[in-house]
């Protein structure tokens, strides 16, 4: 019997989920490590594939799926958002859809970790002054950052990430953990954190870490009305989707100091062009989305993205379902 087809569309796939892959299949790779979506389309064998294992920035779109074939029994996501992906279609159409939720969430609540302590301690602002030679050891008040022992921590979105991040920071000694989202989380009493509406949550709150995906209802869910409720000495981590935050709200919030200061590891567009403003602010923190970018993580993420293929083109539940 012949082995089933698998459209690979990035030649950078770690090799153990590949490894898997090939057990079963027949694995077809765009030959890339960055291919763009008309590369990728190039490379989608004309006589179709039974699975696509998505790993680009890219939407995954009719076009892809009509290119894939009749034949087309599974999709996976290297990722944990899916905002790339046209899961509606995939649903209109039967198909099994995939991504890798909870494997990544340690490497992610590590990376909101890093742009907590990074902001809040004006890391990359000393660093900065540092470099330049302006570096002043005699002023006690030099380089004054703010304390997060003691601070209230809000959580939007207490997901695998926001637990994950929340168990870190209570390691800090944070006063209080706050977090809002469409209801009360069960997992939450564990973590001692208080479930509070949104409008609280960013009133009270601190450090404000967004752990949520991109969808209709949190599309610039952080706007200038926001920030005017925010306290001037919080800080707001974005460890989710770039599209959460209203990025020339933030710009204003950021240079008039309604806020303290913000730490990205996600922007729109990825990625940001070097003379944007966010890029120059001394009290703004861009990582380059590197929240799962770990050896491990990556590894593991390939791998569950491998296994929600096998297991659909056996007919079985995919172990990380959309
Ligand atoms: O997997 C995802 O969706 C990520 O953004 C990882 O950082």
């Amino acid at each position: 019997m012949a082995r089933p087809k698998v459209f690979v569309s990035n030649a950078e796939v770690p090799e153990p989920g590949l490894a898997l892959l090939r057990q079963e299949c027949e694995v077809v790779e765009v030959p890339s490590n960055n291919p763009s979506y008309d590369t990728i389309l190039q490379h989608m064998p004309s006589s179709g594939v039974d699975a696509i294992f998505w790993c680009s920035k890219y939407k995954l779109d009719a076009a892809v799926v009509d290119a894939a074939g009749p034949a087309l029994r599974a999709v996976a996501s290297m990722s944990a958002g899916y905002d790339h992906i046209d899961a509606h279609l995939l649903k209109r159409r039967g198909i099994p859809f995939g991504n890798t939720a909870n494997v990544l969430n340690d490497a992610v609540a590590e990376t909101a970790v890093a742009l907590v302590l990074t902001v809040s301690r004006r890391l990359q602002e000393g660093r900065r002054a540092l470099e330049r030679g302006l570096w002043e050891t005699g002023r006690p008040q030099f380089m004054l950052g703010l304390d997060v022992a003691g601070s209230t921590v809000g959580v939007v979105g207490l997901g695998g990430i926001g637990q994950a991040f929340a168990k870190r920071i209570k390691a800090f000694n944070i006063g209080k953990l706050l977090y809002s989202g469409h209801k009360p989380k069960p997992e939450a009493s564990a973590l001692g954190a208080e479930f509070v509406s949104f409008d609280e949550l960013v009133r009270k709150s601190d450090i404000i870490v967004m752990a949520c995906p991109l969808t209709a209802e949190t599309k610039n869910l952080f706007n200038a009305q926001v920030f005017d409720e925010m306290k001037s000495t919080s800080i707001l981590i974005n460890v989710g989707r770039g599209g959460c935050i209203d990025q020339e709200a933030l710009v204003d919030a950021l240079k008039t100091k309604k806020i303290w200061g913000a730490g990205l590891d996600v922007m729109v567009p990825e990625p940001i062009p070097v003379d944007h403003p966010l890029v120059s602010l001394d009290n703004c923190v861009l990582f380059p989305h590197v929240g799962s970018a770990t050896v491990g993580t990556r590894a593991a993420m390939a791998v569950l993205a491998a296994k929600n293929i096998l297991c659909a083109l056996k007919g079985q539940p995919m172990p990380s379902p959309v």
